[in-house]
């Protein structure tokens, strides 16, 4: 594949680690703007935000009905309608982050990922696929599924520099969904995230780090800054990794702007030196799903 079709220029991204888990959904939305506000302020030639899993919710299964919104782009809710005008406003893509969404026809609640287009269309959305359930002793039990449904999609999202795939936190651990987005030409794996204090020194350089270099893409990780006040403790660490699997922008714990420039010519180089798409042998792992 021609580089021009994954990624059409260099393009500049900026990960906005806001401070996780408050209460307050429209402060969380101005802290956004406000944050976003000062990306393209500092660096104005940005092309695309990241925002954080839950930015303007608690992480907390017991709160998401309470926070959910219905999306449907014909009547906006109130973060579609937020995020759109930030979009159209500053000329930016942004993913934004994620919100629990409301599926009124079967009732459910989604870990929800929405995506704008620089005119502030909504351009996507990624339903959570992985939910994070787990019980580490000594260490953490989280269960997502106590009120959250999976969603049954993986997605990739078309814009005028090429593609990129959209994963949230846990998806990251299963590497299929980075891989259907890397086959389907994406230049990035985008995963708003919200890892926390024991699994985060263990495993997010790493599963940020082999996404990349599996698929030979760029992988953000946007995570809430720590917030010690909240009953789930993020990691922080928000993170851009270039498709060697070289960290090119790292977060520390509070909140911060990262920025990093993406780089077609990187892409390209590095596939040709290490020419893994064109050496897959599919026709070996094809039968992978009947075990
Ligand atoms: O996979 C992990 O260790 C953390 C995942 C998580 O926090 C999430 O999915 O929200």
């Amino acid at each position: 594949m021609s580089v021009s079709k994954i990624l059409s220029q260099k393009i500049k991204v900026a990960l906005v680690q806001l401070s996780g888990s408050n209460p307050d959904k429209m402060a969380n939305l101005q802290r956004a703007a406000t944050f976003i506000e000062r990306a393209m302020k500092d660096q104005p030639d940005t092309k695309l935000v990241v925002l954080p899993e839950c930015f303007n919710s608690p992480y907390s299964t017991s709160q998401f009905r309470k926070y959910s919104e219905v999306i449907n782009p014909s009547e906006p809710s109130t973060s579609v309608k937020f995020l759109s005008d930030l979009a159209n406003k500053f000329k930016v893509i942004i993913v934004g982050g994620t919100i629990p969404e409301l599926d009124p026809k079967t009732n459910k609640i989604y870990n929800t990922s929405i995506i704008f287009n620089e005119d502030g269309q909504l351009i996507g959305k990624h339903r959570k696929v992985h939910l994070f359930d787990v019980d580490i002793p000594n260490g953490i039990s989280f269960h997502e599924s106590e009120t959250l449904s999976p969603g049954e999609k993986s997605t990739t999202i078309d814009t005028k520099y090429g593609k990129f795939g959209v994963g949230i936190c846990y998806d990251m651990r299963f590497p299929e969904l980075a891989m259907l987005s890397a086959r389907k030409g994406s230049f990035a794996m985008i995963y708003p995230s919200a890892f926390n204090t024991v699994t985060g020194p263990l495993h997010w350089h790493l599963l940020a780090r082999s996404r990349a270099v599996d698929n030979q893409m760029y992988v953000m990780l946007c995570s809430p800054a720590r917030n010690l006040q909240s009953s789930y403790h993020a990691y922080g660490h928000s993170i851009v990794v270039d498709p060697r699997g070289k960290i090119v922008a790292e977060a520390g714990e509070g909140e911060e702007i990262i920025y990093a420039e993406l780089d077609p010519e990187v892409i390209e180089a590095f596939r040709q030196a290490v020419p893994l798409t064109k050496q897959r042998r599919f026709d070996v792992y094809s039968d992978v799903n009947a075990h």
